[in-house]
């Protein structure tokens, strides 16, 4: 089991747990809309650092980012093999060819 999906399960069983005891469980405990807002945040806070090209910074915000994007699923009981399925997908298929066959708008 890799690190990712070690932390997701993880996740999943402080969603059980006490609020006090736990970071994951106090975010969990405040919505799912909380939990995007947070991942949001988070997200801005890496795009920062990559910008000001702090290679430190943009290891440790995408740190934050990936655990709060793994909190955002658990609000939505979204696990996280569906989004790993669904990258395995799309491997093989270009993003360019992928565009290109989408229906015109
Ligand atoms: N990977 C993480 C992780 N990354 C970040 N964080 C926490 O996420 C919080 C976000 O940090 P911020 O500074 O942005 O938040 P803040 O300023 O305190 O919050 P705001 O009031 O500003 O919203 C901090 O409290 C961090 O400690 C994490 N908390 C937990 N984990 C993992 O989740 C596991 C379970 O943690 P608990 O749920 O706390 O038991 C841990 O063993 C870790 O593996």
């Amino acid at each position: 089991m890799n690190t990712l999906t070690d932390l997701a399960n993880t996740i999943e069983e402080r969603a059980k747990a006490d609020p006090e005891s736990s970071w994951t469980a106090k975010l969990l405990a405040k919505g799912p809309e909380k939990c995007a807002e947070k991942f949001g945040e988070e997200a801005i806070e890496a795009i920062i650092e990559a910008v000001k090209d702090n290679r430190e910074g943009l290891i440790s915000e995408s740190a934050d980012v990936l655990f709060h994007l793994l909190v955002m699923l658990q609000s939505r009981n979204v696990a996280l093999d569906e989004v790993l399925n669904e990258l395995a997908r799309r491997q093989g298929t270009s993003g360019i060819a992928e565009k290109a066959s989408r229906p015109k708008s």
